[in-house]
């Protein structure tokens, strides 16, 4: 059977876990940006993050975290914290060996959020 969706390509739930954990583990090395998250709860965090990309993917999950506007207000995010963040997703989703055209779908419905996570 082909995989289908996006989110079937990421590999599922257990896929899109160990993104990202990659992902937070990539974070957490980055002096640039990992100030930023000095007082986040990584289980919660991590949680939240599992959640958005499933439904993002089309997963079927239906994320009850804040909207992307309301999670980020007030954290001042440049357009180079955003790339520097972007680049360590797709840092983790070449880690799980998630396919160039999987890894572009995912960041085209992601960089759109752009106007709603930074410079607020
Ligand atoms: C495509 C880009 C991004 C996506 C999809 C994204 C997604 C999320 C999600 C789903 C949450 C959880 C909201 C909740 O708990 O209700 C969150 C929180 C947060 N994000 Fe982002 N984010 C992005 C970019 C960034 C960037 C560039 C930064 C800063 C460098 C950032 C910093 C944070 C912080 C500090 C929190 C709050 C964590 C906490 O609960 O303490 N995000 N983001």
């Amino acid at each position: 059977n082909q995989p289908t969706t996006l989110y079937e390509q990421l590999g599922g739930n257990a896929g899109i876990s160990q993104i990202t954990d990659d992902f937070l583990l990539n974070l957490s090395q980055d002096k640039r940006i990992v100030n930023h998250f000095a007082h986040t709860d990584i289980d919660i965090f991590r949680q939240r993050l599992i959640e958005h990309l499933c439904e993002v993917s089309g997963g079927g999950c239906h994320y009850e975290g804040a909207s992307m506007f309301d999670a980020h207000i007030g954290l001042h995010i440049s357009q180079a914290d955003f790339d520097a963040v972007v680049g360590h997703l797709i840092s983790a989703l070449k880690q799980q060996n998630v396919s160039i055209s999987a890894r572009n779908a995912l960041l085209a419905k992601l960089a759109p959020m752009y106007q709603d996570i930074t410079y607020h």
